[in-house]
């Protein structure tokens, strides 16, 4: 295949080549079970402790507050999973309505079993309104559990406030980090968090290795129990080389975080360009989001068709819509936020990382006008169409 210009970072990254030759010895000659009594499987051992240092570091954790996992979803699945598990008298569980599909269908899962869930609203910009999060918590609330960034916006959450909100009330407080670790700085030694979920193919790991911080003190329930793994936090045979590879990336990600400047600078030329377009909207909040996300709305065209056109120039990009995830809805996220139909179905997501190029940046700018042109062209919603139903949202948000 022809080379990509590839601005779907949030959906996942290119593993790092220093990251592959991190792991490539732990797929050959070091293939020893780290959990043997032999010095040939000892010195695995060794590689996995090497390698949860490097990502306690990255979270300004201590090595014995992270427990290694199969991805993003395990994570989430076994810290909800114990926080329920810690205080089982209390029923109630608080979390957003935007929340990735891992953890929102787990907390229908819960409501099916006997919990009240609070689903936290967001505002047209995508952020969360911390006085509701005061008006539902009581001191039923076993959990708070909210992302620390969306995947589909990149809107930042205001976490360490709705942490130090649920501390009050004695609830346990998880954070989904899996699109912060790398983009930004963490720091769990100042943190009001409790548990706090990443994935390694968000930081140009492999896919299919996570890892999950667990404060010290947590009285800690496994999701998978078996054997003493991860000191009998999380039982199965360590993936080591994902592990390592994890390892390898969280080390490279702190390195690079100094130069998210540079991946921001470019995020904002190609914001500035597309919103350029006539009839564009930025979707999510500016001031508050992470540095390589940006959401824009082109009204009046379907998402699907934005993406099949650039992807004949090789640019990948996404639509948190209904194109991409197979279903027939447009995304939650979008929908939470309350955007107008027009924007709902003609959004798309670019994600940047730190290998994006200044010439992928002219590319996208460079044909986007076009497509955006010719789809209008061909849109269902000829003009007066458009105008009819800018009409009609007009009328349906005075009528709110
Ligand atoms: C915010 C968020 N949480 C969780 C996940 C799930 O992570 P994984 O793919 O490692 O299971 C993702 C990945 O799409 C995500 O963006
Ligand atoms: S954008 Fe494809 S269905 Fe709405």
């Amino acid at each position: 295949m022809s080379a990509v210009i590839y601005l779907d970072n949030n959906a996942t990254t290119q593993v790092d080549p220093e990251v592959v030759a991190a792991i490539l010895p732990y797929l050959t000659q070091y293939y020893g079970n780290p959990s043997s009594m032999h010095s040939f499987g000892g010195q695995v051992g060794k590689a996995l402790k090497q390698a949860r240092n490097q990502v306690a570091s990255l979270l300004g954790a201590e090595e014995s507050e992270i427990i290694f996992t199969s991805c993003g979803t395990e994570g989430n699945n076994t810290a909800i999973r114990a926080a329920i598990a810690a205080q089982p008298d209390r029923k109630h569980l608080i979390t957003t309505q935007v929340e990735h599909a891992c953890v929102l269908n787990l907390f229908k899962q819960l409501e099916k079993q006997g919990y009240t869930v609070t689903y936290l609203s967001v505002n047209r910009k995508g952020q969360l309104d911390l006085m509701e999060l005061e008006a539902a918590i009581t001191g039923s609330t076993a959990l708070v559990s909210t992302m620390y960034a969306n995947n589909e916006t990149g809107t930042v959450f205001p976490v360490e406030q709705a942490g130090a909100i649920a501390k009050e009330y004695g609830a346990t407080f998880h954070v989904d980090a899996v699109q912060v670790a790398g983009k930004l700085p963490l720091n769990m030694k100042t943190s009001t968090i409790d548990l706090m979920t990443i994935s390694g193919h968000k930081l140009h790991a492999p896919k299919g290795v996570g890892a999950l911080f667990v404060r010290r003190g947590f009285r800690f329930r496994p999701l998978l129990v078996g054997g003493h793994q991860e000191r009998g936090r999380r039982a199965g045979t360590e993936n080591v080389a994902g592990i390592v590879g994890l390892g390898k990336a969280a080390e490279l990600a702190q390195l690079h975080l100094a130069d998210v400047a540079t991946e921001k600078k470019l995020r904002d030329r190609l914001e500035k360009g597309l919103l350029a377009i006539s009839d564009t909207e930025l979707n999510g909040d500016r001031k508050n989001r992470l540095p390589n996300t940006t959401n824009i709305g082109f009204k009046y065209i379907e998402g699907e068709a934005i993406l099949l056109s650039l992807d004949q120039y090789g640019i990948c990009a996404s639509s948190g819509s209904a194109c991409t995830s197979g279903s027939l809805e447009p995304s939650h996220v979008l929908r939470a936020m309350g955007l107008p139909y027009t924007i709902l179905h003609g959004s798309i997501r670019f994600s940047l990382s730190r290998n994006t190029t200044e010439s992928d940046i002219d590319l996208v700018l460079e044909v986007m006008p076009g497509i955006v042109e010719r789809l209008r062209a061909l849109s269902p919603f000829n003009n007066d169409q458009a105008e009819w139903l800018q009409d009609r949202e007009e009328a349906v948000v005075g009528a709110r």
